[in-house]
Formats: structure tokens, sequence, C-alpha cells
């Protein structure tokens, strides 16, 4: 059986039940269960801190993984990404007092709050900086305002934590996070088929189905707007010069692609989603 850690709290941990079951797995009904195995599907899942996951799956003892790239790299584990899985997006920064910082070389000899002190070590030894890390849990916006930090360095999606604190960010991004599928060996049987199922799920979500009527003399200039993953499927209508046509079109351009085909002479286009996708 495929051994998979999978976050058992946290900003990941629902996201990743959802696209597993989306992606035919099942799942927990107890959010405190720890393990439940998937016979049909020959996987067991282990609901991990997302925090421990790569040391897990570094060691060997757990096959895959999902958790946070900024988390992997925190780690300092050997597991490696294998996949990226488009959800719980967010950035690393440097950030603190409005107006105080202004570039990365300001840290010199100050000290900087952090729960990822593995990742902001390595990155400013990369750039030359020493700085005093103090190792904080969570909630570590609130370091400098009661005096145990200079600066901080953590997690931003919205911004709104580090406003509320009276921060803003500066200096370099430290990194570009989001949800990984991680592992340390490619010989896992089983391991191929969920990386297919999952991205699958991703196509899903990304992807939307497009139908519409079309004169057979536009097709090419359709077939530019709208070109689909292979090409479009074309299907003679009972008027000899007129085809229908079916398309995958990423879900975030749908309007402006139904507007442009429309505008050249398409008729009744119609989108629907995709429950899922095995390309
Ligand atoms: N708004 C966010 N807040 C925190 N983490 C986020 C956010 N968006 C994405 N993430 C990602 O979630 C992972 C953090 O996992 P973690 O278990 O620490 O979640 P958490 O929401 O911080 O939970 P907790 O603080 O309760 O432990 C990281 O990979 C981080 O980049
Ligand atoms: O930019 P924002 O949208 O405000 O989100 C970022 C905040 O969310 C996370 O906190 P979390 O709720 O995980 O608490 P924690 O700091 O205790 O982990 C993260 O550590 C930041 O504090
Ligand atoms: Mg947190």
């Amino acid at each position: 059986m495929l051994r998979v850690a999978v976050p058992n709290k946290g900003s990941l941990s629902e996201t990743a039940g959802q696209m597993l079951s989306e992606a035919g797995y099942s799942g927990r009904r107890d959010p405190k269960s720890l393990y439940l195995a998937d016979e049909r599907n020959g996987v067991e899942f282990f609901y991990l801190r997302p925090r421990d996951i790569a040391t897990y799956v570094g060691s060997g003892a757990l096959d895959v993984g999902i958790t946070g790239r900024d988390l992997l790299l925190d780690s300092g584990s050997t597991a490696r990404e294998a996949t990226a899985l488009d959800f719980g997006s967010s950035t690393f920064r440097f950030a603190g007092p409005a107006g105080r910082f202004s570039e990365l070389s300001d840290l010199q000899g100050l000290r900087i709050a952090t729960s990822y002190a593995g990742l902001v070590g390595d990155f400013l030894a990369k750039h030359g900086v020493t700085a005093t890390l103090v190792s904080l849990d969570g909630a570590v916006e609130s370091a400098v305002q009661l005096g145990v930090a200079d600066a901080i360095a953590d997690v931003v999606e919205t911004g709104t934590t580090l406003r509320a604190a009276g921060l803003e960010i500066f200096g370099p991004v430290i990194l570009k996070s989001t949800a990984v599928l991680i592992t340390s060996r490619d010989d896992v049987p089983g391991l191929d088929v969920l990386q297919r199922r999952l991205h699958g799920v991703l196509v899903a979500r990304q992807y939307v189905m497009m139908d519409y009527d079309l004169p057979v003399r536009l097709l090419d200039e359709a077939t530019r707007i709208a070109p689909g993953i292979e090409s479009p499927t074309v299907a003679p209508l009972h008027d000899p010069e007129w085809a229908a046509v079916r398309v995958m079109v990423p879900r975030a351009d749908t309007n402006q692609i139904m507007d442009a085909l429309y505008e050249i002479g398409a008729r009744a286009i119609l989108v629907t989603p995709i429950h899922a996708a095995r390309l």
C-alpha cells in the first residue's frame, strides 16, 4: 500500500482532503483521526502536522506527503517536490515597523522573529547578513510590538495580519510558497497513479468545457482563439455549412473567449464544468 502523509490541521488540511476526495480517495470522517486505510485504492493515509510531513517522507517512513513548499525547505529534509498543487499559496517575507527598514542589509546585527528559522537562516547566510533569529511558534507579528524582535519573517497571504500589527514588508521575496506533493523516491508503486489523479483534479478545477456552433469557414479563426489542449473536436451539423465544436478552455478566460468567439460568428456557446480528467 502507498503510504501518504496528509496535513491533519492548519491552512492546508481542508483543501488537501478535498483534492484527495475529488481524486477518488476515501477521507476521514472524524477530523481527529490520525490514520485511514483506503483498501479499494491501495493507499494508507497518515494525518500529521504539516510541519512534520517532510521529516516523515525524507526519512522514508512514508512514501509521499502533502505539505507547504516553505515547510519542506525549512525542515532541511531530503524529500523533494514532485508536483505543485495550486492551493495554499503565500509569500514568505521580511516585515518591520512601517518606515523603519528598506533593504535586507538593514537587518545586520538585529533580532528577527520567525517560525521558520531554517528557511530564514539559509536565506540570510546566502545573502551575507548576520542576525539573531528568535524562534516562535506562531503569531509572530506581535513580536516587534512586544519587544522581543526588531523585525519578523513570516507567511504573508493578504497582508492583513501585518498591517494590523503596524508592520510593512520590505526587502526581497524570501520564497513563493504553495502546497506541494513531496516524495523521496521515484520507484514507489502507486505514486504515478496518485500523481495522475491529482493532476486530473487540477485540470478539472482550472479548465471548463466549451461547446459552440460555427460556420465551417471560420474554424481556423476560432481555433486560434481557443486552441484547446490538443486540438478542438469538430463534428458536422445537419447544415453542411456549420459545425459543432467542443474545446477545453482555461476557466479564468471563459468570458473573454466566449466574447471573442461570438464576435467572429459562433453561436449557442455553452460552458460546462469538468468533474474529472485524465490527460
Ligand atoms: N494565510 C495563511 N496562513 C498560514 N499559512 C498559510 C496561509 N496560506 C497558506 N499557508 C501555508 O500553510 C502552511 C502552514 O501550515 P500550518 O500548519 O502552520 O498552518 P497554519 O494555518 O499556520 O496552522 P497553525 O498556525 O494552526 O499551526 C504553510 O505552507 C503556509 O505557507
Ligand atoms: O497575510 P494574512 O492573510 O494576514 O495571513 C498571514 C498570517 O496567517 C498565518 O497565521 P496563522 O493564522 O496560521 O497563525 P500562526 O501565525 O499562529 O501560525 C501567518 O502566520 C500569518 O500570521
Ligand atoms: Mg500558522
